[in-house]
């Protein structure tokens, strides 16, 4: 993993890096991301959000390297996704990304705890990292009880339970083996206030334990606050003066 000295002098660990990214849609008269420049190192909590429509879970599934950039690059831990074919970005992803979809994208037959150890199925090294908890049902369990999820639920198929209850599912198969990158679109939008405060908690204590770094999109700014960084992605199409590390102001 790159290293370079940040401002305060202390080294710190690129998880990913965006350059000179384009990404239009087919079809579309215009491009749909256009970002000349955004680091996130490890650790970092990124708080991303954006009118409907703008762009954010495009850019998420960039990030993640679901979708390849037209122009540009993005690294994650120094790889660029596009150099690396279909089968090697997937297994890239389910190393090192932990993603929590939008549509949580549960195996619906498949128990709870079967979905939480889908990632430690899937790939060595989340179940290595896993192992170094006690074991990947070890870990699965403990982030299920933090998400207050009751273990009278942990063995019923996925498609059984509540929405809120998904989203929570979601989170835990995204946190296990620690990722150094975790991406959430949109994680808390079925949560009631207490679920959705826990869920944060436990969202952000799991990171901050495990260094990964997280992107975290909301259309709930009141969340933002809990963040190291807020972003704005603007709306598509319209000229927006940019920062000084030529992210959109
Ligand atoms: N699979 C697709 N094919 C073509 N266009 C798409 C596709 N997915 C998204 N788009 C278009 O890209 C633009 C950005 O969509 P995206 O879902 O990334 O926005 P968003 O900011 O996440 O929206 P929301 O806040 O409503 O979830 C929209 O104009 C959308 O119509």
């Amino acid at each position: 993993m790159p290293a370079w000295r940040g401002p305060s002098d202390v080294a710190v660990s690129s998880v990913l890096a965006i350059e000179a990214l384009r990404f239009g849609w087919p079809g579309a008269m215009s491009p749909c991301i256009d970002i000349e420049r955004l680091d996130v190192v490890a650790g970092e909590t990124v708080f991303l959000h954006g009118p409907s429509g703008c762009g954010k879970s495009t850019l998420l599934s960039l990030m993640a390297g679901v979708l390849v950039a037209d122009a540009g690059r993005v690294a994650l831990l120094g790889h660029d996704w596009a150099a690396l074919s279909g089968a090697a970005r997937d297994r890239c992803r389910v190393a090192h990304v932990g993603y929590i979809f939008q549509q949580f994208n549960l195996l619906p037959y498949l128990s709870v705890l079967d979905n939480v150890l889908l990632p430690c199925r899937f790939s060595p090294r989340r179940r290595a990292q896993a192992s170094q908890e006690g074991s990947p049902l070890t870990q699965a369990e403990a982030l299920l009880d933090g998400m207050g999820l009751e273990p009278s639920l942990w063995r019923r198929p996925a498609m059984k339970l509540s929405v809120g209850q998904q989203q929570r599912v979601a989170a835990a198969r995204a946190l296990i083996g620690r990722p150094e990158l975790v991406i959430a679109d949109e994680p808390t939008s079925a949560l009631d206030e207490a679920h959705r405060d826990a869920f944060l908690d436990v969202l952000l204590d799991a990171c901050a334990a495990h260094r990964s770094a997280l992107v975290f999109v909301s259309h709930d700014r009141r969340l933002a606050a809990r963040f190291q960084r807020e972003l704005r992605l603007p709306a598509i199409n319209r000229a927006v003066p940019t920062t000084d590390a030529g992210y959109p102001a």
